[in-house]
């Protein structure tokens, strides 16, 4: 055994994450500490503004590896002599941060959730400094595990039932983007991974077939299938190294026929060429040879456009393998998630609410702390007539009939009477304890499925979704409203008095 933990490599045996966070938060915390409001109570959330890859939803995922952060948040010894060598930081705010201990309380949705544009996804609440130093590491794996799962339940929309295999490993944005990534695909519907080590860590089905080196390393397909025969029983082999029609196929009958009832004679993988073309004569190859049960793998480049456009060529194939397009999110590499300050005591110790104000009415920020509820028709299969967020200690529960409405457009409206309102964020942390049970993988897949069949197609469909209704309660949306004004109204008295 050469290497025992990947950690290793770097030299420091304590190594963590807390300093998996941008310096400027932890230069905001020093003048926090300085200045003694380091405890002020204050809450941040986290939200991205618009859905990706032109998706009417997104799929939240991240939770677990945010527990597993927050649980683990410590700064260690090479932590503080790092920051000691390389910031000027006083002795004083380094002990601080070596004792700092967890106090927050984090609420989030469930992993597997369907999710929108504008709505808060993570809510931090405690300690201002403590709110700060999580900021980075909650961002960085919301942003990318979101982004993936997102781009995973596309693709598994456009496969439909058929098996669904993730090939990303090789082309992820290195190891924790290939890690995590088959994870988030997994959740969003894909079925099985060809990464062995994330199999190993969540559980997740293994599948692989075989590549072009072993049919470049015999030289000859037929020879190539032979060996790979004798020595598995499972076998798909891999038919376009040399002629699909004229070696390859050929060549994967020879070998099942000859090794008969040895073998698991599964199928062929097609990795180049015109797949439409290919698989219907690819099928017909087998079904003539008396092999009607071995399915067609397809691999390149493949994405949910490439598979919806070869299923309206009518091709044959069974099995869909994607990587690169899936766990680089290839045409939107960004989900571009935000986290911001919405509530802080003053020094008072009263609660206030704080907004961000823009020329981009999408970019005003909404102030205060707030809840997401999930509004469904009990008249209509239960399926969603939209979110409404609102002011936390609002429940929508008690009322008999729910008035929606477009918070920019507010002559878009309309009354709900039968309906369930379900709250999306949930306590996952309790003042520094962690006080949610993570469900196992399987059951965090299960979920993301219902959730997304609850949703009307016309919001899950690739091309043009509708925009599915986020509203603000009606108090919301007053609060807001004054909150702008009032900041309208004080900017234009210190530009008088100016
Ligand atoms: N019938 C088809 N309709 C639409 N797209 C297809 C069809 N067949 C293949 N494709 C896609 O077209 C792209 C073709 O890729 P590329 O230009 O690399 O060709 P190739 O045949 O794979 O060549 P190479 O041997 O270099 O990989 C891939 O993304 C593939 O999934
Ligand atoms: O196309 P993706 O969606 O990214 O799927 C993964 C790709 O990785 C392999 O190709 P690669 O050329 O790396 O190896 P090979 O020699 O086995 O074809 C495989 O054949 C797929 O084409
Ligand atoms: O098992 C396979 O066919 C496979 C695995 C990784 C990448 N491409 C293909």
């Amino acid at each position: 055994m050469r290497n025992k933990n990947l950690d290793t490599m770097f030299h420091y045996p304590d190594d963590s994450l807390a300093l998996h966070t941008d310096l400027y938060e932890i230069n905001m915390m020093l003048t926090y500490w300085e200045k003694k409001i380091d405890d002020r109570h204050a809450i941040f959330e986290l939200y991205y503004r618009t859905n990706p890859f032109g998706s009417g939803y997104a799929v939240f995922a991240g939770l677990e590896r945010i527990v597993n952060y927050l649980n683990s948040l410590q700064f260690t010894d090479s932590d503080i002599a790092y920051l000691q060598k390389v910031e000027d930081y006083p002795d004083g705010f380094l002990q601080y941060l070596k004792e700092m201990q967890l106090s927050l309380t984090i609420r989030a949705p469930r992993e597997g959730e369907v999710v929108f544009a504008n709505e808060p996804l993570v809510q931090v609440e405690g300690p201002l400094a403590q709110c700060q130093l999580v900021e980075t590491a909650l961002l960085n794996i919301v942003n990318y595990q979101t982004l993936v799962a997102t781009k995973a339940s596309r693709i598994k929309l456009a496969v439909g039932d058929d098996p669904l295999l993730e090939f990303g490993a090789r082309r992820a944005q290195e190891l924790d983007a290939a890690l995590w990534g088959t994870r988030a695909a997994y959740i969003a519907g894909f079925d099985a991974t060809s990464n062995v080590r994330a199999g190993k860590l969540f559980d997740i089905p293994i599948s692989g077939t075989h590549a072009h080196s072993l049919v470049q390393t015999y030289r000859n397909d037929y020879q190539a299938f032979k060996a790979y025969a004798e020595t598995h029983r499972d076998c798909v082999f891999l038919v376009d190294t040399y002629d699909t029609i004229r070696s390859g196929v050929p060549s994967a009958i020879r070998v099942a026929k000859e090794m008969g009832d040895k073998i698991n004679f599964q199928g062929v993988r097609i990795d180049s060429g015109d797949m439409a073309y290919l698989s219907k004569r690819v099928r017909e190859q087998l079904d003539d040879a008396g092999f009607p049960n071995a399915k067609i793998y397809a691999s390149n480049d493949l994405d949910e456009y490439t598979i919806l456009n070869l299923k309206m060529q009518d091709a044959k194939i069974d099995v869909w393998g994607v990587g690169t397009k899936l766990i680089t999110a290839f045409d939107q590499p960004a989900l571009g998630a935000v986290y911001k300050l919405v509530s802080i005591q003053d020094a008072a110790g009263i609660m206030q609410d704080t907004i961000k104000l823009s020329n981009n009415a999408e970019k005003v920020s909404t102030p205060g702390k707030k809840q997401v509820w999930r509004i469904t028709n009990d008249d209509k299969d239960a399926k969603s007539e939209g979110d409404v967020i609102t002011l936390f200690q609002e429940d929508p529960r008690q009322l008999d009939e729910l008035y929606m409405f477009h918070p920019q457009y507010t002559y878009i409206n309309k009354t709900v009477k039968n309906f369930t309102a379900r709250p999306l964020l949930h306590e996952i942390f309790h003042a520094g304890e962690q006080s949610y049970q993570l469900p196992a993988l399987n059951e965090v897949r299960n979920y993301a499925s219902k959730q997304l069949t609850a949703l009307w197609p016309e919001y899950r469909r690739h091309l043009n979704p509708q925009q599915y209704p986020v509203d603000l309660s009606q108090r919301l949306w007053d609060h807001k409203m004054n909150y702008i004004h009032a900041v309208r109204n004080a900017v234009a008295k210190m530009g008088k008095e100016n």
